[in-house]
């Protein structure tokens, strides 16, 4: 891979570019990145990270492989719009924009193009993403096997179905956000009976990647592991009453199902902002 250009230099754009460039999949000076018009933003990443930022069209695509779009789906319109001529046939274009289709990204562009659409999570920044992948037919055989290294140098990557990206988005895209909401949660219960906030971080974050690591490797489904940790009568059945008695399963799966909702709207919501053009 001699060179990327990042379009978008948000939060998602950092994760990436964090985690390739730890795992060697890209050099520093191959990579390039452009935001809307935030200087100062472009500057700490060029900084950072070692990589190259600028507003020149000519200089972001000459001779770039892949191509990352990392915009937020409201803008991609018109910044899709606006790179439209430096993209092409031979480049790998790979979109991680919640709800927005293979199809709309080729629209806005104008042109056909090999396509990927990727629904990743900001842990990519420490390598621990969790990826799902759909491609059109137009991605050949190497730039398969260039995406699946992309996503795989930043954590776990799978292949799936286009129509099952709204729900990735809403489970894993999203997922990191419900449990930085639990240990927040858990943060402020742990200084409420006593503990020092340093330890009581210690011991959160331990016990998730402990708990995480038991789902993962034990043959056991969670209920089963759940109840290893419930004693008839004891602390974690009195807890997990008043999960169950606020109705907390269920807000987590109304959570995950409107955010998968919230995917497929903001598509579709792109897509007939296309239709009045
Ligand atoms: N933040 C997350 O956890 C995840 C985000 N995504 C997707 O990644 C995309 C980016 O999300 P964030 O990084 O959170 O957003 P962000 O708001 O942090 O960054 C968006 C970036 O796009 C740039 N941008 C806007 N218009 C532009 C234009 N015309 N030309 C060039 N750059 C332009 C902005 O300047 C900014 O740097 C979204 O489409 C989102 O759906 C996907 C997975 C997870
Ligand atoms: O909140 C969002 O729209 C993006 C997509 C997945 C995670 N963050």
């Amino acid at each position: 891979m001699k060179k990327m250009t990042i379009v978008g230099g948000g939060s998602m754009a950092e994760a990436i570019i964090s985690g390739i460039l730890e795992n060697g999949f890209v050099k520093q000076k191959n990579v390039w990145v452009t935001n809307q018009s935030n200087q100062e933003r472009l500057q700490y990443l060029e900084k950072r990270y070692g990589i190259n930022g600028t507003y020149d069209l000519q200089t972001l695509f000459d001779g770039t492989d892949i191509v990352i779009l990392a915009m937020k789906p409201k803008d991609a319109a018109q910044a899709i719009a606006k790179i439209r001529g430096h993209l092409s046939e031979q480049m790998l274009i790979v979109s991680v924009l919640a709800g927005v289709s293979l199809q709309t990204i080729e629209r806005i562009a104008g042109k056909q193009l090999a396509v990927v659409r990727a629904m990743p999570n900001t842990s990519a920044a420490v390598g621990k993403s969790a990826t799902a992948i759909a491609v059109n037919e137009r991605v050949s055989k190497s730039q398969l096997e260039t995406t699946r290294k992309l996503f795989e140098t930043v954590g776990l990557a799978t292949f799936v179905e286009e129509e099952q990206l709204d729900a990735v988005t809403g489970l894993s895209g999203s997922g990191p956000a419900y449990i930085y909401y639990l240990i927040e949660a858990m943060e402020n219960s742990a200084v409420e009976i006593g503990l020092e906030k340093q330890i009581a971080k210690q011991l959160i974050v331990q016990t998730l990647i402990g708990a995480a690591e038991m789902v993962r490797s034990s043959a056991k489904p969670p209920e089963e592991l759940r109840r290893e940790v419930t004693s008839p009568g004891g602390t974690t059945e009195a807890g997990v009453r008043i999960l169950e008695e606020n109705g907390v399963r269920q807000a987590f799966i109304s959570c995950i199902k409107a955010a998968a909702t919230q995917s497929k709207k903001m598509g579709d919501a792109l897509s007939s902002e296309l239709k009045v053009y």
